[in-house]
């Protein structure tokens, strides 16, 4: 069963055409990578695919009932602590106090952040606790699909490593689904089952590739292989490579 389907999604900002006649299905229990150049509206159609953009064409078809969206930068209430900031994952649950602390204690752990963090305000973080409550408070709800806009740019590569494991755990254990940008086509192959490839100009997607085995059981060598031969010789990976050019350029 389909999830979230897309179908022919076109949006417009300041009379630009930004996306344009985009499809796309994700299954359950399946995690879709959306990459493509900078520009090309990775960001704008998740969040029309969430619901927080409405847009210019199309239809948005979402067969989940909870969603979680994480950002690039962690989203935190400043005035609030980290407990209270993962609480907010539990709205519109009916939970008793019990089982709200329970939860939320749960997410944290999940996440690595210590318990003598949980009472410390963003201020008092570093940028990878905040960006760890903000996965905290993403799967204390215990949503059935996740949307997540380069989460982990921000992490060093240890813990990179470690939040990609669970978001693959995540996905594995209970068939959600989820939609994940990324530009790094290494964390794409650990993390997806396909690679969706977005037109440079946003005009529709250009094609979706199947990453063999599922996440979780692929070696570090299949990775590195799969994604040099990706960039090497797969026409559709050659916009993602130049922009990683651009930007180090
Ligand atoms: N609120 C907005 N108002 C006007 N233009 C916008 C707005 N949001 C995004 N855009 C424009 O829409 C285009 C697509 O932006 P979007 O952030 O979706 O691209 P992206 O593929 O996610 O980029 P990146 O990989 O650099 O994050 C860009 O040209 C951007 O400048």
């Amino acid at each position: 069963m389909s999830l979230l389907q897309l179908k022919a999604v076109g949006h417009v900002f300041l009379g630009r055409a930004v996306l344009e006649n985009v499809s796309l299905d994700v299954e359950q229990g399946e995690m879709v990578a959306l990459v493509g150049p900078s520009g090309c509206g990775k960001s704008t159609l998740a969040q029309i695919a969430a619901g927080l953009i409405a847009p210019r064409h199309g239809q948005i078809v979402r067969n989940y009932d909870r969603c979680a969206f994480v950002f690039q930068e962690p989203r935190l209430l400043p005035w609030a602590t980290v407990e209270t900031n993962v609480a907010l994952g539990l709205s519109g649950l009916s939970l008793s106090r019990a089982e709200q602390r329970t939860r939320i204690a749960a997410a944290c752990h999940r996440v690595s952040l210590e318990e003598s963090d949980w009472r410390k305000f963003p201020s008092q973080l570093s940028g990878g606790m905040r960006q760890r409550t903000a996965l905290a408070r993403a799967l204390v709800g215990n949503p059935d699909f996740l949307y997540f806009d380069e989460p982990f740019t921000a992490l060093d590569a240890a813990l990179r490593r470690r939040m990609q494991d669970l978001v693959v755990s995540t996905v594995s254990d209970s068939g959600k689904g989820g939609l994940f940008i990324t530009h790094d086509i290494h964390e794409a192959l650990r993390i997806c089952h396909r690679i969706a490839v977005l037109d440079r100009s946003g005009h529709g997607i250009l094609d979706c590739v199947a990453v063999p085995e599922a996440p979780g059981n692929r070696s570090d060598k299949m990775i590195f292989e799969t994604a040099r031969r990706l960039i090497s010789d797969h026409p559709l990976f050659a916009v993602v490579d130049e922009h990683d050019e651009r930007r180090l350029a």
